[in-house]
This record gives structure tokens, sequence and C-alpha cells, in this order.
């Protein structure tokens, strides 16, 4: 169901002179829309084209098939929705795109697909989509060609004659002559008789389909409808037409568009919204006061684009999201000049920068007359709307008289009068809100950084302090300990090159977009990772290559990969890491080797997953000023040779606000699959994105998929993952390549959690660390400790790879819980690392905090007030033994 806009001028008078034009510059105008309303099982959504000339798409709601299935990256001219579905007709291919849920109009171009076809609108029903083609030089002379797919309509229908505009209803299409405006209809009937109801002798300026009823714009303005609607005793009714939509208002009209059994229209006096026909109990009225530029209909819910500065779409009925935080095109671009009654869309401060080529324009239908009260003070030109003045020799109503006594009026006023009082409201929100926030984001700051205490002071500590423990281990690799305290040394090109061959082909462990990654051997034995940007003059490069050494000398936990030098010599940038001995999580998981995968086991994959929370937990809640990775996935998980994940790739991290009270407004950046599509749309970037790429890992840890893997039917990860876990149906998620465990309490655990956190908005995402406790939960609960609800295990550091491991310590702590074990054959072949770990009872983030400043110099302290997970503390304390310097150190660091 779609609102069709006019393709002409309203005045009756030149009408015939125009529609002679229509047929042949204007077609494409009034075939779809800016904005489209999806509706089905999963409730209504809202999509629209963004205003800032990208021709961009964003949906909200609740249909994630629809939110997150929108072709993000496709410049498109239209939108239109059915029954779970949306389409859009691309920018440059002129061929409709669709996505969502509906199973008979499937992801993407629609197929049979004629090559080379090209179209001039779209417009969908229920279950099913129609394309107008585009004249073409070898068209057939006054032959129009309709393409139909989906239930019961893929086919192509020619009629004779030029056609301007389509619009479908739920099981049925009209399209609208252009050479004597008069609607034709085809499809199924049944239960609407919309097709014999067709009146031929009524000319249209445009017709817009509903459910089961067609209504259109006359000559004069007045709207005219047909076909069935709601029998009234059914339901309450609203007051207008008693529920009938064919009881139309009197108004007339420039914009017209058709719910299931509703209609709204734009009043062409004064652009406010009315709609009459059947309403649901309990749904939102249309706006009162609100003026709007177009509008959209879903079956019971409806949204309009606000005419104000803003442009931001406003929504009414039932179910569906009402506050859309976005600024949608008011119209769609087209690329011929406006024909008389239009006028082109200028914005006050976009200006034309609404569509893309530049020569293109949304053209607004002019309004006719103006209200109660007003005089026409200025007539409709090729760039603004006519203007009303209020007559202050003759005020009636309240505003007329504060704005003659406010002594605004003025010639510049003129215009915009009936705008004014909105957009004034606007400017003084805009102001009142960008200060209020910048002055709670400066304290919040100042806080922050009086309080936690992170400069230089915490990295200079440990430089000061001695450590047995440490010498200890410079024994072992002299370098290595001292270069991580110093944090981050400088090498030469030349020491770097001899550690890797020459940056030889064998030495190649890795490639991301930006860089190589090398495996080096230092002078003294040390091994590590070279990494080395690919193009070391790229400004891009360089950015990420500093915010990378920035970060990573500054952040230190078991759970981060380590930096340990770096080189910046000529256009060269090299970084050089802790070498990790098995590669990525992503390698392990859809490697070549399936083996690989089959040896990480469950207990392996969640213990990686707690870890790696871990890791990310610290950047977020402990590191100062909080860091948002920005790109976590499963190639930036890497396991070190003792099996534990480190988290890596700091080239798109920032340094931000803890929480998504005061979002960073970012351009998105990130891996596609994992992006936060509340930062990807919005550039609204909070921890909180985090959150949502780390819920994709725990799902691509859970099923063994990629985060997008287009061999499957349901590509994206999260749109496959979440029915499943919502449906309970856990066993379907589950990797087929390993034995599932015999108790999935703990799995669909983690199931739920990562359900939580991929949710649409952020502040509905759990933060990290309740993540981690869940994640503890599960794992406790996966090695079948009978403590699994209270947070036992909950926190460990890793002691770094110079700690001798005792295999079996966790088990065995935990067996002093429950004898029961899950281990497996593998363990013989692919030791389990992750008790090599000081373990000690869960905190809150503040508690975690706020103990390791308090109580730092004394690990002992930390099992305090913590009850029976202080036995369980001291259990593992007892058998892995006192916490070491280095250890204090770790602890004083990370927590
Ligand atoms: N310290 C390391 N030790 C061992 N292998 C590493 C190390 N760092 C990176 N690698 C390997 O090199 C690969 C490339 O890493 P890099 O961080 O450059 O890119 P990426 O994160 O995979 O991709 P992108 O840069 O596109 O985000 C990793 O996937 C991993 O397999």
């Amino acid at each position: 169901m779609n609102s069709f806009r006019p393709g002409f001028v309203i005045q009756a008078a030149i009408l015939t002179i125009i529609w002679g034009s229509a047929s042949l510059g204007v077609s494409g105008i009034g075939s779809m829309s800016s904005i489209a309303v999806s509706y089905g099982e999963n409730g209504p959504v809202f999509c629209g084209l963004s205003s800032d000339g990208s021709h961009l798409v964003s949906c909200f709601g609740a249909d994630a098939s629809i939110v997150y299935g929108a072709p993000f990256r496709l410049p498109l001219l239209g939108l239109t929705a059915g029954d779970g579905f949306v389409c859009g007709l691309l920018l440059d291919a002129h061929q409709p795109y669709c996505w969502g849920s509906n199973i008979y109009v499937k992801m993407g171009v629609p197929q049979p697909m004629e090559e080379g076809a090209a179209y001039s609108e779209i417009s969908a029903g229920d279950d099913h989509l129609c394309a107008l083609r585009k004249l073409s030089k070898g068209s057939r002379r006054g032959i129009s060609v309709i393409d139909c797919w989906g239930y019961n309509m893929t086919t192509s229908h020619e009629f004779s004659g030029s056609i301007v505009s389509l619009t479908a209803g739920s099981v049925f299409n009209c399209g609208m002559f252009a050479y004597n405006r008069t609607a034709l209809c085809w499809g199924d009937e049944t239960g609407s008789s919309v097709i014999s109801l067709t009146p031929r002798s009524l000319r249209f300026q445009w017709i817009s389909a509903g459910g089961y009823h067609v209504c259109g714009i006359l000559e004069n303005a007045q709207v005219f409808c047909w076909g069935r609607s709601l029998e009234m005793q059914q339901y309450s009714t609203d007051v207008l037409g008693q529920g009938d939509v064919n009881m139309v208002p009197m108004d007339p009209m420039v914009s017209v568009a058709g719910g299931r059994f509703h209609a709204c229209g734009i009043k062409s006096i004064d652009r406010k919204v009315v709609c009459w026909g059947f309403k649901l109990q309990n749904s939102l009225p249309p706006p009162k006061d609100s003026r709007l530029y177009e509008i959209a209909a879903g079956d019971y819910f409806t949204c309009g684009v606000l005419a104000a500065p803003s442009l931001r779409p406003l929504c009414w009925g039932t179910g569906g999201p009402w506050s859309i935080p976005m600024a949608v095109s008011p119209g769609i671009c087209a690329s011929n000049p406006c024909g008389p009654g239009y006028y082109e869309f200028i914005h006050t401060s976009l200006g034309n920068k609404v569509c893309k080529p530049a020569d293109s324009r949304v053209c607004l239908p002019c309004s006719i007359g103006c209200p109660e009260g007003t005089y026409q003070s200025s007539s409709c030109n090729l760039t603004s709307d006519r203007g009303c003045d209020f007559n202050c020799s003759s005020c009636t109503s309240t505003e007329c008289s504060s704005f003659c006594s406010s002594g605004k009026k003025s010639k510049s006023h003129k215009m915009l009068s009936l705008q004014m009082p909105i957009f004034i409201a606007e400017i003084a929100f805009a102001v009142i809100f960008v200060s209020s926030v910048s002055v709670v984001a400066y304290l919040y700051i100042r806080h922050k950084l009086q309080s936690c205490r992170c400069s230089d002071s915490d990295v200079t500590e440990p430089k000061n302090r001695t450590y047995p423990f440490h010498k200890e281990a410079v024994k072992v690799r002299p370098d290595l300990d001292e270069l991580k305290i110093r944090r981050a040394q400088m090498f030469t090109y030349e020491e770097l090159e001899k550690a890797t061959s020459g940056f030889s082909e064998e030495s190649l462990v890795g490639k991301g977009s930006f860089s190589c990654v090398f495996k080096g051997i230092l002078k003294d034995g040390t091994v590590v990772a070279v990494k080395r940007a690919m193009r070391a003059s790229d400004v891009k490069n360089s950015k990420e290559f500093h915010t990378e050494l920035d970060l990573l000398s500054r952040l230190n936990h078991a759970h981060l990969l380590n930096l340990l030098g770096y080189c910046e010599e000529g256009s060269e940038r090299l970084l050089v890491y802790e070498f990790m001995a098995h590669g990525s999580l992503y390698q392990h998981l859809h490697g070549k080797d399936p083996n690989l995968k089959r040896r990480l086991d469950w207990v392996r994959r969640v213990t990686i997953a707690v870890q790696a929370a871990r890791g990310i937990e610290y950047l977020h809640g402990y590191a100062c000023p909080p860091v948002i990775h920005r790109d976590i996935k499963s190639s930036n998980i890497l396991i070190d040779e003792e099996h534990n994940a480190r988290v890596s790739d700091f080239g798109l991290s920032l340094l931000g606000p803890v929480d998504s009270s005061a979002p960073l407004s970012e351009p998105p950046a990130g891996t596609l699959g994992y992006l936060d599509p509340e930062y990807y749309k919005l550039h609204y970037l909070t921890t909180k994105s985090d959150v949502y790429s780390f819920g994709v890992l725990l799902l691509e840890i859970l099923s063994g998929r990629k985060a997008i893997d287009m061999q499957f039917e349901e590509g994206n990860i999260v749109e496959w993952a979440v029915p499943l876990i919502k449906a309970g149906d856990i066993s379907a998620l589950l990797d087929p390549m390993l034995k599932p465990p015999p108790d999935l309490e703990a799995l669909k655990k983690i199931a739920a959690t990562a359900c939580k956190c991929v949710r649409m908005r952020g502040k509905d995402r759990p933060s990290m660390d309740k993540v981690t406790t869940a994640l503890e939960r599960a794992l406790a609960l996966l090695m079948g400790s009978p403590c699994n609800e209270q947070p036992i295990l909950p926190t460990e550091v890793v002691l770094g790879s110079s700690r001798l491991h005792k295999k079996g310590s966790q088990r065995s702590s935990n067996q002093s819980c429950s004898e029961n074990d899950t281990t497996d054959v593998d363990d013989q072949l692919y030791e389990y690392r992750a008790p090599s770990w000081i373990t000690f009872p869960s905190v809150t983030s503040s508690q975690r905090r706020s103990e390791g400043e308090i109580e730092g110099k004394n690990s002992e302290g930390r099992s305090l007030g913590n009850g029976g997970a202080a036995d369980g503390l001291r259990c593992l304390e007892e058998e892995i033994g006192p916490a070491s310097p280095q250890q204090d150190l770790f602890l004083q660091h990370n927590f």
C-alpha cells in the first residue's frame, strides 16, 4: 500500500494542458514515496530515505529482517512496503530491490528479471510487488509494461496507453492512464469489488490503494474512495465516516495514503493530516497540529514527514515505533524541473542536498488557499509554497494576536508564518538541548578524569617497584617483560626487517584491511608479531596506527593483546606485539581445518567468550578514559599459546563516554555483520555498540556460523539466530560440528545473553560487566558447578605465558562443589589452559574497581565479604598459592 504524489498541477483550469506534459516528462513523480511502512506479524516497520542526499535507507521497528536486512549502502530512489517486506528502486540500476521476511517476495532483485529492464515506479501489496517499466527506445509506442512478482502475481502485464502511476492494494493493483487520468485496476477483487467499482469517468490527479480500497484525488482536489470498508459493527469507529473509508472528508487534499481499512490525507489548505475509515481501539490518533509533507500507511499504522526543518517522521495508529530519530527526505527526487502547481523543496540549511545527482530535486505540491484568519501574502513559485499571513486588523485567534502583538510580522516572516512557531520551538529546543548536553558532558568528563586517576601515574607506578617474580621472568625473557612495563619500545626498521626475514612470505601470518601481520624473532629470541601497514603514507593508516599505538601503550589487561613496540621510519609504520601462537578465533571457527573447530569444544568456546568479555569490560569500565573498541569480531580475538583469548586490533578504537547517555557522534566504522545498527544508522556510538558486536560474536561461537554467510538463506547470523533463540530452539542453533553438552542449560543462558546483546536499541542491551557475569555463570554451569547461580569463577587474571600452569586446577576446584566433569578425549591432545588463572569472587564493576583501588596491594583483601564465593576463592588460592607481586601488578592494572 502506497502513497502517491500528484504528478502535476492542482489548479483545475490548467489541468488539460498539464496532462499532456505529465505523460511525457513527469511520469516518475508520484509513483513511490521517500518513506514506507511495512506491516505483518512482527509489527510495523518504518523505512525512510535519508534527507542528506545519500539516498540511503534506514528502517525502524521490531522486524529484524527488515531493519537489519536493509541495503544500507545502496542508494534508492523510492520505497514501497508490504507484509513483512520493503522494496526500494535502485538509484543506479532502476530495478527493484527487496528485503524482509515475506516468503513470496524474496530478498534482492525480484526474479525473473529481464536483462536490462529498468523501472520508473514500484508498488507493493501484501505479498507482491509490481513495477512500471520505463519507456525506452525499444518500447512499443503507447504500450505500458508492468511486471509483477509474488503470490499469484508473477507475470508481465501490457496495457495500451501510457500509464503514469502505479499503486498496489492487498491483492490487486491499479494504474492511472496519462491521457485521460482515469484509473484501471486488476488482480483479485474478492471481498473488495475494487475492480468492478472503479469509476470509469472520474479523472484523478493521482491514486493510492489501501488494503481493499483505493482513494484518489480528483481534479478539484477532493478525495474519492471506492472498494470495501470494514463492517462497522465489528469494531469501534472513528467519528468521521463512522468507520467507512468511502465516507471521505470534504477538504481538498494534496496527498492521500491508504491503510488496510483506513486512509489519511494531507489537507491542501494547511498541510495538516486527517484520517478516516476504520481505526483500532486504543490506537494513537493522527497529530492534530502538525503539518506534513508526505505520508505512507501500513495496515493500521501511518507515518508522515514533518513539514519543518527537522524533517522528522511522525507516526500514529497501532503498534509501531513512534519516535524515529532521523531526518527523511520529504519526497522523491526527480530529474525534471518541477511542473506548474509544484515548487522545488529547498531545506533551510541543507539547501538542495536532499537529492543526488545535484540537478535532481524534490517537487512538492503547492498548497491552495490559506487557513481561516489569514490571507495569501505570496503565491507559490518555483522555490517556495504560497505564503499566508495573519490579518492583524481582524485577529480572531490567540495565535494571530500573539503574532501581531509580538511585532514579528515582517516580510521575511510572511512565507513561513505558518511554520514559524514550530521552527522557533525547534531552534529553542535545539539550543537548550545542545547547551545542556555540553554542560553535562563537560561536568561528566571532568568528574571522570578527576576520579579515575588514570594518567601517567598509573603507567609509571610499576617502574618504581621491584618484584621478585618479575626479576625471575626477566631471566627467561629479559626484554619482553621490561617492554611490557615500559609499554612501547621503539624499534628500527632494520631490526624488524631482520626479525621477519625481510617481511618474507613465509613469515606472513595474516592480513587485515590495512595491514599484513608477520611472525618475527627478535635478537634476544623473543617471538613477536609485526604488523606492517600496507600503504604507510595513507592518512587513514597513519591515523589508525597512532590510535592503536596510543591506546595499546596505555592499556594493560590480561585479555588484551600487549603491544611491545613500534617503528615509524619514513613512510613505514610497524607495530610489534606479543605473538599469538594459536592465531585468531576466526581461524578456529571458520578455518579450513575442521579439526581446529572440533577441538574448540564447548568449555573452550565459553572460556574464550568469558575472557574476551573481560577484555572488553576492562576497556569500557576500567580503562580511563573508557575505550570503545568498535571492531569486535572473531578475527580480532586472538589465542595465545596457553589458549587464552586476547582482544586485539585497536585501529578503530575511540576514547569515549562510558554509557549511552553521552554518545559520540562518529561516522560508522567496523565490520559488516558485527556493526551495531544504531551506530551504523544514527552514528550513535557508545560502549553498547561493542556489546552488539560481542553479541554477534557469541552467536558465532555457539553456532559456528560466520556473522554474514550468504550460503545460508538467512545470511545474517542475527536474523537467523534470534528467532530460534526466542522460540527456545537452542539445538537448531548449536554448531553441528560439536556434540551438544548433556545439559543445554549453560548454552541456553549464553544464547539468551547474546540475544540481549543484539537488541536494536543500545539502551536495551546489557553492559559488558553484566554480560561477563552471565557468561561466567554459564561457564560454571557448563563445567558442572552446582554453585552456578552464585557469582563464582568470575574474574580471573591470566598471568602471562611465563607462569607455570597447573593443568586441571580449576576443575579440581570445581570438584569441591561437584564431581561432575566434562572432560573429553581431546583434552589429552589439546591442553586446556584456562585454569592458569587466579580466580576471585565476582563483584560488580564498581566493586571490582574500588577494590582494585583500595586494596590493590593486598590480593587477599579481594575475597572479603563475598560469602560462599570467597570460599571458592580460598580453595583456589590454596591450590595456586598466594598472589605474587607480578600478579599484584596485574591486579592493580586490571581491576
Ligand atoms: N599478535 C598476533 N599474533 C599472531 N597472529 C596475529 C597477531 N595479530 C594478528 N594476527 C593475525 O593476522 C590477521 C590480521 O590481523 P589484523 O589485525 O591486521 O586484521 P583483522 O583484524 O583480521 O582485519 P581488519 O584489519 O580488516 O579488521 C589476524 O586475523 C590474525 O590471524
